[in-house]
């Protein structure tokens, strides 16, 4: 049995935690995939290194409305590829050398299981153990259990983004954030798309302003089918596309469709690693719907009280599964860890999240009908105002035609409880209005209390909060405005 004063498992945001604070500490590091996580190998950073081309494909396309005369002639997905995964699979090699020179880490670069409390086996048989160990062991794609589903052509994530070829016909399956992302992608750089989503709802957790108004977007750029499951996958019988997905309507088996396609792309979503960790044989709480059971503190707890010595952030503990969580869990565990006796609480109140589809989502907070729901059980009122980004001077400049910014208060305040944004950088809009909430500054302070740059889209969030009904100035202090008390 090999002991460490500390043993992380995971190397995605759980590799943040290790600055020159822990010098002093004997330490583990544990991954058994690619070093590097999720975010950084097939995650968000690849991603996003595919959807900008993606988009400046799709504005090539578009440029005509505005009187450019731009076309796309075709794109390079190989040189794509290897320029994306060139830079990537370098910073993932680098930070696994760098780890391996520090004198007091150790990476173990196996799968682990849990034996017993804090006790973890490799899978060639090593046994290791910990006075502190941090479970940071992310979540992976889920694949529904149908026939062919591990043919070649069958793809998710992690894969996809590695193909030789950009292929002619790609059926998403799933009509998350995953699906959405890759639909725009593939589409944009010229491949037929066919999403499906087994709901009616496409981006289901969104405000179905911003979900309806997306559905109309995509179906312009490619094929939505909506109300089908995957049944199935089996090479094509016709030789024109490699396999046809089959679907079924849940609700009457009996309808069936049947897709043609070279890549099917499942974004079905993602599962904690709790079960191949077996987080339960270390004695860890594990939710119904799998996530390992954590405090506030990110403590793993154990018959519902903190488990001694184990804490968990990210995706294997954290509902949000996004970066930008997991990386605040695990300035909050870098934290708890060296002071037991000041332990922080990782703050989840104003999440924000983006799609970065062509046009981007952005959202943060309350839909209109939570905070319509939440203003009645609070015996108080809501005001909403949806502002089109056509109606503001850089939207004319666009010529837009689709994006919008929903901004939700309460009325006798100005607290804001909701943004929600379709449109040009609407991940990037929304940060003004994520701060606000943050840090508690109303409505009517934030529309007249500082400069908005004329005529930058900024104004599409100014014209916005100036279109609630709310107090110029709220009657509140900052800190209950931001929910603090
Ligand atoms: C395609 C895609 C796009 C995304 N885009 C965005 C985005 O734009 N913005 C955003 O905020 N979020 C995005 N996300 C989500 C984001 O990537 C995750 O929320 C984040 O990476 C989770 O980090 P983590 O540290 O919890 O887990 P991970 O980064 O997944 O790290 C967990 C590590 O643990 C290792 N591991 C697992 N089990 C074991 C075991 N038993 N033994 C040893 N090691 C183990 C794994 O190999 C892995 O390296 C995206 C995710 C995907 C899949
Ligand atoms: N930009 C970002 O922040 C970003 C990007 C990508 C991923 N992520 C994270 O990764 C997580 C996982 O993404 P995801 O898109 O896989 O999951 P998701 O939960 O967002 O979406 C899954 C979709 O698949 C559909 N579905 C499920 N089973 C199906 C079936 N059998 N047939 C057809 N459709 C089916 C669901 O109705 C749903 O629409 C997200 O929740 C998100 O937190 C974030």
């Amino acid at each position: 049995m090999r002991t460490f004063d500390l043993i992380i498992i995971g190397s995605g945001s759980g590799n943040s935690i290790l600055t020159e604070d822990y010098e002093g500490l004997d330490v583990a590091i544990v991954d058994g995939g690619t070093f590097g996580g999720t975010c950084l190998n097939v995650g968000c950073i690849p991603t996003k290194m595919y959807a900008y081309p993606a988009t400046l494909a799709r504005h090539a396309v578009e440029a005509g409305r505005l009187g450019v005369d731009a076309q796309l002639a075709g794109v390079d997905w190989r040189g794509m590829r290897d320029r994306i995964f060139g830079r990537i699979d370098a910073i993932s090699h680098g930070g696994l050398e760098y780890r391996k020179s520090l004198p007091n880490v150790t990476v173990v670069e196996e799968r682990v299981r849990f034996t017993g409390p804090r006790t973890l086996r490799t899978a060639s048989g090593d046994e290791l153990t910990a006075r502190q160990v941090v479970v940071a062991a992310g979540s992976r794609p889920v694949l529904p259990e149908v026939p062919g589903i591990d043919l070649p052509q069958v793809h998710t994530s992690d894969t996809v983004m590695r193909l030789e070829e950009l292929p002619r016909r790609v059926v998403v399956v799933g009509g998350g954030y995953i699906g959405a992302e890759f639909a725009h992608v593939f589409s944009s750089l010229g491949a037929k798309v066919t999403q499906v989503n087994r709901s009616h709802r496409i981006l289901r957790y969104h405000d179905p302003e911003i979900a309806e108004r997306f559905a109309r977007e995509a179906s312009r750029q490619w094929k939505l089918e909506m109300g089908w499951t995957l049944t199935g996958v089996e090479p094509a019988a016709d030789g024109e596309a490699a396999v046809s997905a089959t679907f079924c309507d849940p609700e009457d088996p009996e309808q069936t469709m049947r897709l043609p396609a070279d890549v099917v792309l499942v974004a079905t979503g993602r599962r904690p690693n709790t079960d191949v960790l077996d987080a339960a044989a270390g004695g860890l709480d594990v939710r119904e719907d799998g996530l390992l059971a954590v405090d506030e503190q990110q403590r793993a707890l154990s018959g519902g009280r903190p488990a001694e010595g184990v804490w968990a952030l990210g995706d294997i503990s954290s509902p949000y599964q996004l970066k930008h969580v997991a990386n605040a869990e695990a300035r909050t565990v870098q934290h708890n860890l060296l002071h037991p006796e000041d332990l922080r609480a990782t703050d989840h109140r104003f999440v924000p999240s983006a799609v970065f589809t062509s046009p981007q989502i952005a959202s943060v907070g309350m839909t209109q009908e939570e905070a319509e729901d939440w203003a009645l059980e609070h015996g108080t009122e809501v005001t909403v105002k949806v502002q089109e980004y056509g109606a503001t001077a850089y939207g004319w400049a666009m010529e837009d035609r689709t994006g919008l910014c929903k901004v939700i208060a309460e009325k006798g305040t100005g607290r804001l409880l909701g943004a929600h944004l379709i449109g040009e950088e609407a991940s990037v809009l929304i940060q003004p209005l994520v701060q606000a909430m943050s840090f508690g500054l109303d409505a009517g302070s934030m529309a007249r209390g500082q400069y908005w740059i004329h005529p930058a889209l900024s104004e599409v969030v100014e014209n916005a909060l100036l279109g609630l009904e709310v107090p110029e100035h709220s009657p509140l202090d900052a800190a209950a405005l931001a929910g603090r008390r």
